[in-house]
């Protein structure tokens, strides 16, 4: 199924009552908090392959305790360390282990064998957000703002908690089964109280901030935002190269000229105005008043943000989830030797790099 205009109108999106944010609601801190337990990979049987990435992959599994299924990353070190990752990947670990929000993706442990790192997650199973929006090639207005307001309050919360996130692109956002979003893969996200300047994330989504190589904050995030609220609405980002030259989609980012179809409402393309601004003294989310100015734009007045925050509005589509470790969403990955994990009589060349794993 796809998300069509039919089933945005049957359901009314985030309507629900005033829009004001309850911050109280989306400030509760992320503290350290003990990882509920020291696995191994015998505590689970591997049933396939959920995705790849550049370091590793991500295996559904299932608990050979409580027969629950979860989502395993796997990382290979060798790999992790020749793309000069160790800092990422141990700011990984470390975002995850204290931030808990509804609207991203639950750490349960980590631990690793001589060869590889291993991170136990909820399994997510309705598939990513990126398969649904090129299926359905764009979605609805009430169905980008639902998925847009799931995602600002997540980014919030990371924000409030001094966290930046700086991967946000629709394939690190997955559907739950009750079709409500959980941001998956902090590869990217770290601690940064004042500024950094780390060139990563992902080309369509860079702010030009980051392009231009100056110290850049958290209004990466809000950037990526809306990337990712005009490729909703759109069905592709709004800076793009036909032959995919990355020099010449910088120069689009840089110029920040975009393209508004005639479909977007007037409400929408402000806010994005307001999101998609080279000018950090001009950028939403930046400026005094924080997050307020995204939460209280008028695009998002009808969203009822303690109820969303609380899972209580529908969400507009159910992905078609049959038993609880059905994988049917995630596209088929080539399988690897599963013999290669676990080889505990290898020399360990760098565990000294992981220490908290
Ligand atoms: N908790 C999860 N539940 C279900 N599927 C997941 C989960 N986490 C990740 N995946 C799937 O695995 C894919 C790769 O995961 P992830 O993005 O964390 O890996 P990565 O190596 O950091 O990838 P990238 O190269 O894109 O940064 C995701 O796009 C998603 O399809």
């Amino acid at each position: 199924m796809v998300v069509s205009a039919d089933a945005a109108a049957a359901n009314s999106a985030v309507t629900g009552g005033p829009g004001a944010v309850n911050s109280s609601l989306n400030a509760v801190p992320a503290t350290r908090r003990k990882l509920s337990g020291r696995y191994a990979l015998s505590d689970f049987t591997v049933e396939r392959t959920l995705g790849t990435g550049s370091f590793g992959r991500v295996h559904l599994v299932r608990s050979r305790h409580n027969m629950r299924f979860y989502a395993v990353k796997v990382l290979r070190k060798e790999q992790v360390v020749r793309m000069k990752q160790v800092e990422h990947t141990n700011s990984e670990r470390a975002v995850l282990e204290v931030v808990r929000h509804p609207f991203l993706v639950n750490l349960w442990g980590t631990f690793s064998d001589p060869t590889f790192l291993f991170m136990v997650m909820d399994f997510v199973p309705g598939g990513e957000l990126f398969t649904l929006l090129r299926k359905s090639q764009r979605f609805p207005h009430p169905v980008a703002k639902f998925y847009a307001a799931e995602v600002a309050l997540a980014i919030d919360y990371l924000h409030q908690n001094g966290f930046v996130y700086r991967d946000l692109k629709p394939e690190n956002i997955l559907l739950a089964a009750d079709g409500h979003l959980k941001i998956t893969d902090f590869g990217f996200a770290k601690y940064v109280p004042d500024v950094t300047w780390t060139l990563c994330g992902t080309p369509d989504y860079l702010a030009p901030e980051i392009v231009s190589s100056k110290g850049y904050n958290k209004s990466v995030d809000w950037w990526a935002l809306g990337v990712l609220l005009f490729e909703m609405l759109a069905g592709h980002p709004p800076f793009f190269t036909e032959d995919g030259n990355p020099i010449k989609l910088y120069e689009k980012i840089i110029q920040c000229k975009v393209r508004y179809p005639p479909y977007f409402e007037p409400a929408a393309k402000d806010l994005l105005k307001n999101l998609l601004t080279a000018d950090l003294s001009k950028r939403f989310g930046n400026l005094h008043r924080g997050s307020k100015d995204i939460f209280g734009h008028l695009w998002f007045a009808e969203v009822d943000w303690d109820r969303l925050y609380r899972r209580e509005i529908p969400a507009p589509y159910l992905p078609t989830v049959a038993t609880d470790g059905d994988a049917s969403q995630f596209e088929r990955y080539p399988e690897n030797d599963l013999a290669e994990y676990n080889m505990h009589d290898l020399p360990d060349m760098y565990g000294g790099l992981f220490p908290d794993f």
